[in-house]
């Protein structure tokens, strides 16, 4: 099993996964999360359902979102001639419960 450590996802979220009791990445995880985060690059993936694909998408954004945010922060929260992330999800996504608890640790209102 490959470590999530390896997979570029930042040190708070590894920390609410492991919060979670996910603490080992999905097969579709473990080959989306390095190009997403470390490369930026978009994503075409299809495994059967239950094989984990909330997370490959949804750890990417949350990175980014902490990109952003790090960048406001910085800025003093001048937000001029940046791109603000809006994250829409599909009401099942959104009741998924890693959705929720991921979203809360890290203080983004949903
Ligand atoms: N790395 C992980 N370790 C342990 N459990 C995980 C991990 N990633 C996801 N899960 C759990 O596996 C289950 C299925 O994951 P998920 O909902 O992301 O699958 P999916 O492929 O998006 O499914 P669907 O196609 O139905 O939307 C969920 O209960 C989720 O909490």
């Amino acid at each position: 099993n490959q470590n999530s450590s390896d997979l570029f996802v930042p040190d708070q979220v590894l920390k609410a996964l492991s919060n979670l009791g996910f603490r080992s990445p999905k097969a579709i995880q473990a080959l989306a999360l390095p190009p997403a985060i470390r490369d930026h690059m978009d994503i075409v993936g299809a495994v059967e359902t239950g094989s984990g694909k909330m997370l490959s998408f949804g750890i990417p954004m949350i990175h980014h979102i902490l990109e952003w945010k790090k960048g406001v922060d910085e800025n003093e929260g001048a937000t001029d001639g940046q791109t603000e992330p809006v994250l829409s999800l599909k009401r099942p996504a959104l009741r998924k419960p890693q959705s929720r608890k991921i979203h809360k640790s890290r203080g983004v209102k949903m």
